[in-house]
């Protein structure tokens, strides 16, 4: 069990490292990974978190020796519903921004607590909690930010936004050259907001100008990444701009497979083993991360789609469980599994019946995807996704992507569509080509976190002692 100190108390004369991820399971799933691998450099890690979330951080921490720190949640906050805590409970997506911007109440608590830890090395917190900066400052502890993104879409937006080619195109679905990578061609629907908005103000704009600032400012910044698989993009982030970038990833490998008897696995991981056993080991894993929201009519073509296209299918569905009716679980009930409770994401894509993944291409869903060696049909949903799924499928080439009914990046996608992309991900000539190459990139993101010599290995060390170093200095 993981050791849970609520009130922050510590005294031991090891180094500290303080992790504050953002309350968002993509942003908070990538940092617990990173508290593995900093435990395991002989470092003490501190993880801040909020009461709702302790369980969810507590039981994934449970073998290590983290220590978690539950901070209050501001409460009464216009707009946002009591007790939700997390973006993933939130009813809309449209309250990310309050969301967001609330978590500037926990200052004070996280000052204080901050105050009664000892040997605290450095803070990494999550770029979206810009404000943590202001607040390490105040103890002269460097800080570092993560966003869980990578390199590519955090350069390309870095260069679209320095040149203004953003808003030289016509209309949102107009191509254009991105400046400093000729070789890519974007929309402005690749962008979300406020980027690809020409008026820059209103809260959305000044939660995005204070956390670019403060990552501005801030010792470096984590990409859950690895120098071999975006060279360019990582060299460019640190020849232009500040602060340094590390690249430390995939932070997905710092948890090894769970090794687990038959009568502890879930259901959806006995369905696969029968799969294996049926000798039809060509599943398609189906998810669209944490936080996606689906409309009914959109969710209907996926059904067809699916049910239509004849291939295995697991699909994790998550918050639009209710959407999904029983009718069509029963219809598919052969081939198809529906899931509507929270999956180990990771262990699915391990196991060795999946053989494609539907996805959002959120930044873990492509990394767990990678490096389970599991090819890729994007359909990128909101936040950087369609910059995602344009290096997944132009960059990297480990992925399709789905046919919308336009052709735009954000048009409606119709089961026939779906249907065909899904055939040519699992059957097609193109799927054989895109699963060649992911198992090579597989390999090398394996090589990137191996012990002593990898790429990853050798940024965490270079970070760890530079920021001893820098102590020392000061
Ligand atoms: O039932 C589930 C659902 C999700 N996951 C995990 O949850 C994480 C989800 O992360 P991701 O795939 O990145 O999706 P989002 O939750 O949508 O992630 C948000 O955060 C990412 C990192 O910043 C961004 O890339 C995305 O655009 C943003 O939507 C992954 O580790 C999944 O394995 C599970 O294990 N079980």
């Amino acid at each position: 069990m993981g050791h849970v100190v609520l009130d922050g108390e510590s005294s031991s004369t090891t180094p500290r490292v303080v992790l504050f991820p953002f309350m968002s399971k993509g942003h908070t799933i990538p940092l617990l990974q990173l508290a593995r691998l900093i435990l395991a450099r002989g470092i003490d890690v501190t993880i801040f978190t909020t009461p709702a979330n302790l369980p969810f951080v507590s039981s994934r921490l449970a073998d290590t020796a983290a220590s978690i720190v539950a901070l209050p949640f501001p409460e009464n906050v216009d707009g946002l519903p009591l007790g939700v805590e997390s973006t993933d409970k939130l009813p809309s997506m449209s309250l990310f921004v309050t969301f967001v911007t609330c978590t500037k109440l926990m200052k004070p608590w996280f000052e204080e607590a901050l105050g009664r830890l000892s040997n605290v090395s450095f803070v990494i917190s999550d770029g979206f909690l810009g404000w943590t900066l202001d607040s390490a400052n105040k103890f002269g502890i460097p800080r570092l930010a993560s966003y869980g993104f990578n390199a590519f879409s955090c350069a390309v937006i870095q260069s679209v936004e320095a040149s203004g080619v953003i808003f030289e195109a016509e209309s949102d679905d107009e191509l254009f050259q991105v400046t400093d990578f000729p070789w890519i061609k974007l929309t402005r629907n690749d962008f979300d907001l406020p980027i690809k908005d020409r008026v820059k103000e209103g809260p959305g704009y000044e939660f995005y100008k204070e956390s670019i600032m403060a990552t501005s400012k801030s010792y470096g910044v984590l990409v859950n990444s690895f120098y071999e698989l975006e060279p360019e993009f990582l060299d460019y982030l640190n020849h232009k701009s500040q602060p340094k970038a590390w690249p430390i990833g995939p932070l997905c490998l710092a948890e090894p497979p769970k090794a687990m008897a038959t009568s502890e696995k879930p259901v959806y991981l006995k369905w696969l083993d029968d799969k294996l056993e049926d000798g039809r080991r060509s599943v398609l894993y189906v998810a669209f991360g944490s936080q996606a929201e689906i409309s009914k009519d959109q969710l209907h073509e996926i059904k067809t789609g699916l049910e239509k296209s004849g291939v295995n299918f697991l699909w994790a569905v998550g918050k639009n469980g209710n959407e999904v009716d029983h009718e069509f679980e029963t219809r598919v009930k052969d081939r198809g599994l529906v899931v509507r409770d929270w999956v180990d994401q990771m262990e699915i894509l391990r196991h060795e019946s999946v053989t494609g993944f539907l996805s959002h291409c959120g930044w873990n869903s492509v990394l767990e995807s990678i490096c389970a060696k599991v090819p890729i049909l994007g359909w990128p949903m909101m936040a950087e996704q369609p910059l995602n799924v344009r290096m997944v499928v132009e960059q990297i080439k480990v992925g399709l992507r789905v046919e919308t009914c336009d052709g735009t990046v954000k048009g409606f996608v119709k089961w026939e569509g779906l249907e065909k992309t899904v055939k040519e991900l699992m059957e097609g000539e193109m799927g054989k080509v895109v699963r060649k190459n992911v198992e090579l990139t597989g390999d090398a993101a394996a090589k990137a976190v191996l012990d002593q010599g990898g790429s990853s290995w050798k940024a965490l060390s270079e970070l760890i002692q530079g920021i001893h170093a820098f102590r020392k200095n000061k």
